[in-house]
């Protein structure tokens, strides 16, 4: 491993990324702590998804700094974007897509294995086996074709393919928004292990509040771009201090909930914070 063994694992200044004249986000900072879990929550096109796919270099910034461990990775060389691909991983809500439909689920868990140089055919093979346990998949599904999983299990699938190469970080992009309550209960659980046992950190993209409450340790509130709110996740969520903090918390359909108030709090907010 690289670089320094202390202090945050990702710190990210300024981030900025326009789109011909649209600006999708402007000045995003955070820091993430080793092992920590931060959470990005935000309304539909608030730039959740392209602050996560800076992060892990499927677009480039047009604007600002990210460093992995001390290390600038905002612009990698091509040799740097393996190691970055390496150190951090996403998974993202539809594994499916991620996955080649011909090839078997320890197929697809293998590859990275393969192509990060981790030992020869009977070392991945027992790596793969270890992971497949690691997030309870049992050899039949193993054996399966993707198409051939629920989508808990393919999810699952994700994590461990993900998870070989021993990212040092996570950006789960909305990763448990298509599985229904259960199991996203189930594979939350199972993240939350996975970061007591190894020390890997999350970034969690999520527009479910109850979801960030459970796994992250910190948050942001994107709005608009821009980073509206920033704290512990049980502070923020229960004490929000930004009115769109507030009215994203009033949205979340709850006992006693009252859509009309919620409309009406929205068209109340100044324009510069109105959705
Ligand atoms: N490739 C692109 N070209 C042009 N505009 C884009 C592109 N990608 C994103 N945007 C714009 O950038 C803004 C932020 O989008 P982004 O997908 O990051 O939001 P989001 O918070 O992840 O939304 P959602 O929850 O719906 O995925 C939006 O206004 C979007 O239209």
């Amino acid at each position: 491993m690289s670089g320094t063994e202390t202090g945050p694992v990702l710190q990210v200044t300024g981030l900025r990324k326009t789109y011909g004249s649209a600006v999708a986000i402007d000045g995003v900072d955070f820091t993430l702590e080793r092992g920590g879990s931060l959470g990005i929550v935000g309304e539909s096109g608030s730039g959740k998804t392209t602050t996560a796919r800076i992060l892990v270099g499927l677009e480039r910034a047009t604007a600002g700094q990210v460093l992995l461990d001390g290390e600038d990775v905002t612009t990698p060389s091509r040799r740097d974007r393996r190691r970055r691909a390496r150190s951090i991983q996403m998974i993202f809500q539809d594994p499916y897509l991620s996955f080649d439909p011909r090839l078997t689920v320890e197929e697809s868990i293998a590859e990275p294995l393969r192509l990060h140089g981790h030992g020869d055919r009977a070392r991945i093979r027992a790596t793969v086996a270890t992971l497949c346990d690691q997030v309870g998949l049992s050899t039949r599904n193993a054996a399966a074709l993707p198409r051939d999983l629920s989508g808990g299990q393919r999810q699952r699938a994700a994590i461990a393919r993900a998870l070989g190469i021993e990212p040092r970080v996570l950006v789960l992009d909305e990763a448990v928004a298509a599985l229904d309550v259960s199991i996203q209960a189930q594979v939350l659980t199972l993240l939350d292990r996975i970061r007591r046992d190894t020390g890997v950190s999350y970034v969690f993209v999520s527009h479910d509040l109850a979801v960030v409450r459970y796994a992250t340790d910190t948050v942001l509130v994107m709005r608009h771009g821009a980073v509206v709110e920033e704290g512990g996740t049980e502070q923020v969520l229960s004490a929000p201090r930004h009115p769109y903090t507030q009215l994203l918390l009033a949205s979340v359909p709850a006992p006693g909930w009252d859509p009309a108030a919620v409309a009406a709090a929205n068209r109340a907010l100044a324009p510069a914070d109105r959705g």
